[in-house]
């Protein structure tokens, strides 16, 4: 089946065969040539053409391990992602659309919405909403020790926790009926960097479902997925690698230091769940919790709830892992505290608190 003929509420932009264009960049040197380029928008939440994406300032977000993210900030227009693919399974044009078209269909108030997509030979983009309030790995780790950090309280790491459960449960329930229904692991790689936060500080989880898309040698050396305890002694993965992924992302947003699964190139990660299940069995809990929400008092016992249900989540064997709905529900079901006047005084001290820096986080092995 040809591209143009899906039928669809798109708008579709066309470059003639010999036109090459650039998307240009006043911040970061950084070119996208799209040669017989087509974009196209998926929905109607927004709309611009090609033109306007290409005059649009880019700006380098990071290099990610399936290619290169820039923000694109539109003149008179909405800001949005372009992430660069690479390392494709060979794919044909159609099916790439189709697989990219079913990770579209794929909506949620806690998913990122893909816009829209590019699909030429030479590159395929995705165009993403911009979430301007960052990932969740900048939100725990980023500042800390510094003045102007503002705490993550409690409240708010939980709102988190609640929206990842949710996004994981929609991919988990509706994966087997999309086009994707060959993935066995829906999202493949959660993890903190692909967690968002839009301007409301709502969830946004990105990056789902490039299992489909990703070569699978590659999809084996970069994904979350694929660092599971099944994957590791036999080659498996499952939905339950997911809920894996969420037990270890738990263990980050609980215990505020970086996780080996997930720490980007260049910083030192831990391995949480070994960490947590030492501390548990030698009876050292109370050290496991993030000094910024260990001094709510309150919340001890919400924290705690959401620690049993890391931990099993983080289970050797997978039949042992919870299934996402039993998941949404248990944390769900964790009620969040109304600040007291006590914790509020012990946070702002904390806030000001110098003795833990960047570095320390940074190298985030825990040691005991
Ligand atoms: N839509 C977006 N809005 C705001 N920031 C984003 C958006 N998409 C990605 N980012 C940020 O850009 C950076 C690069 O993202 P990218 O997804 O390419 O790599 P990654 O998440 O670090 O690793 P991986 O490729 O394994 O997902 C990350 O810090 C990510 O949080």
């Amino acid at each position: 089946m040809e591209v143009e003929k899906i039928e669809t509420s798109k708008i579709e932009i066309t470059t003639t065969p010999t036109e090459t264009r650039s998307l240009e960049s006043r911040s970061v040197a950084s070119e996208i040539e799209l040669e017989k380029g087509k974009l196209i928008l998926l929905g109607s939440e927004i709309k611009f053409e090609l033109d306007d994406l290409l005059r649009a300032s880019a700006e380098g977000l990071g290099k990610g391990n399936f290619g290169n993210c820039y923000k694109a900030m539109l003149v008179d227009g909405p800001t949005v992602v372009v992430k660069r693919l690479r390392d494709l399974k060979p794919l044909t044009n159609d099916e790439f659309v189709r697989q990219v078209r079913a990770i579209g269909d794929m909506k949620h108030p806690n998913l990122l919405p893909i816009l829209g997509y590019c699909n030429t030979n030479d590159e395929k983009l995705m165009l993403l909403k911009f979430a301007p309030n960052g990932s969740l790995y900048n939100r725990i780790h980023g500042g800390k020790g510094r003045r102007d950090r503002i705490p993550f309280r409690w409240s708010s790491r939980l709102s988190v926790a609640r929206g990842v459960a949710r996004a994981l449960e929609h991919l988990h329930l509706n994966c087997s009926s999309s086009q994707t229904a060959a993935v066995v692991v829906p999202h493949g790689n959660l993890k903190s960097t692909n967690v968002l936060l839009d301007e409301n500080d709502d969830v946004r989880v990105s990056d789902y479902g490039l299992t489909s898309l990703i070569a699978l040698p590659i999809a084996t050396q970069r994904m979350i997925s694929y660092r599971s305890p099944e994957y590791l002694a036999s080659k498996k993965v499952s939905k339950k690698s997911d809920i894996w992924s969420f037990g270890c992302l738990l263990l980050e947003l609980l215990t505020g230091r970086i996780s080996s699964h997930s720490a980007p190139p260049g910083v030192t990660g831990a391995d949480l769940c070994n960490w947590v299940h030492r501390a548990v069995r030698e009876e050292w809990t109370a050290e496991i919790f993030d000094t910024e929400i260990a001094v709510q008092r309150s919340a001890n016992s919400g924290m705690l709830r959401l620690l049993q249900i890391a931990i099993r989540c983080c289970d050797k064997s997978p039949e042992k892992r919870p299934e996402v709905s039993e998941l949404l529900r248990e944390v769900e079901s964790i009620n969040s505290p109304v600040l007291d006047s006590e914790d509020e005084e012990e946070d702002l001290s904390l806030s000001m608190d110098q003795s833990r820096t960047d570095d320390s986080i940074a190298t985030a092995t825990p040691s005991r």
